[in-house]
């Protein structure tokens, strides 16, 4: 199958940031962003200066206010948002293509994971994840980086993984999409809690040991819905959730490190904060772990959080008072 053009859907931070990394691979991109202005002055100036200020692209990146039709297809609008972007395209577009989902996220009301969405609404299409510890800003400027590409087809999944790897972009193929997926999703909503903690002054301590417990969470949660845990041993699990839970760089972890100070949710979005996936995620999590009769006592503890359900004191209190467990 050929693999030499790419049109990426969805032209924030990290649509961008993959069109850079596919082009830096040698393939020819057209990114399309919704705004037909933007990409104009993309065009013009080959800059996306809306998501990546400053950052220069290449000039086999081309901007499109449409579709357009490619050999493969990367899509890279916010989890909430996949399902009307595949609405609006004609989904033969899609059909036979592969489609690298790269929103980290689970679907509010559904519960459902980014390829959930894309089968049901593309179920021609072939279906691959992209996930890792990689902000936006590292990969267009062609920082080391190394992320899992999980499809169903080992072989295609390898060739997927060449076409779109270069100098510092380096996907591993998976086989795993449900793992991905899951750590993709749950790693904001524990960014949030480590945030929270270091905006609360709760210190280092207690920030990994949200890591490691959010681990064992997600672990639980990959299990019951038939991934496997050992994924989360590798750059979507492990490598994306230290990051994103140490780094003031995630907007995730600034988020929670706002609501750790004191300030409520609705008033850092009407504040025009910045996409912080986890914020959608946390309910649906609970939800789905509710679902699944899987204990995760800190999605539970993150949705009640940023639902203002309870402030952190009474958390942390609840969470330091459950029964003593074994740790396996
Ligand atoms: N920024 C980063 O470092 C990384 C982001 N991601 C994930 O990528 C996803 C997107 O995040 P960002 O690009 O950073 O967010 P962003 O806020 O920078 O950009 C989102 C873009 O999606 C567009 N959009 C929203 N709804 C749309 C629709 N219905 N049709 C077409 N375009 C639409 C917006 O206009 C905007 O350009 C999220 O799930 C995020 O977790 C994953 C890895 C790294
Ligand atoms: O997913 C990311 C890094 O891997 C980006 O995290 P934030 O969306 O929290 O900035």
């Amino acid at each position: 199958m050929a693999l030499e053009t790419v049109a990426v859907l969805g032209g924030g931070a990290w649509g961008t940031a993959l069109a850079q990394a596919a082009a830096m691979a040698g393939r020819k991109v057209t990114l399309v962003l919704r705004n037909p202005a933007q990409a104009d002055a993309l065009n013009a100036t080959h800059v996306n200066e809306a998501a990546l200020p400053g950052q220069v692209l290449l000039s086999n990146i081309s901007a499109s206010a449409e579709p357009v039709p490619a050999d493969i297809f990367i899509l890279a609008v916010p989890a909430q948002a996949t399902r009307t972007l595949l609405t609006s395209l004609d989904a033969k577009l899609l059909t036979g293509k592969p489609v690298v989902l790269s929103a980290k996220g689970l679907e509010t009301g559904t519960l459902a994971r980014q390829s959930e969405i894309l089968a049901d609404m593309a179920p021609d299409a072939i279906g691959y994840v992209l996930s890792g510890p990689s902000f936006a800003a590292d990969v267009a400027a062609g920082r080391p980086t190394a992320v899992t590409l999980a499809g169903d087809d080992a072989s295609a999944t390898s060739d997927l993984a060449t076409a779109l790897a270069g100098p510092s972009f380096r996907p591993y193929a998976a086989d795993d999409r449900i793992g991905v997926e899951i750590a993709g999703s749950l790693k904001n909503v524990y960014a949030l809690a480590c945030g929270a903690v270091e905006g609360a002054n709760l210190g280092a301590s207690a920030r990994s040991a949200l890591i490691a417990r959010g681990y064992a969470e997600m672990a639980r949660m990959v299990h019951a819905l038939g991934g496997s845990a050992h994924t989360l041993t590798g750059l979507a699990g492990l490598g994306d959730l230290t990051l994103t839970c140490t780094s003031v760089q995630s907007r995730n972890y600034q988020f929670g490190m706002a609501l750790g100070a004191g300030r409520r949710t609705a008033d850092i979005l009407a504040g025009g904060a910045k996409l912080a996936e986890g914020v959608a995620t946390a309910p649906v999590a609970a939800a789905l772990a509710k679902s699944l009769d899987v204990d995760a006592p800190l999605v539970d503890a993150v949705d009640a959080f940023v639902a203002g359900r309870a402030d952190i004191a009474t958390i942390v209190a609840g969470l330091m008072s459950r029964p003593l467990k074994r740790e396996h």
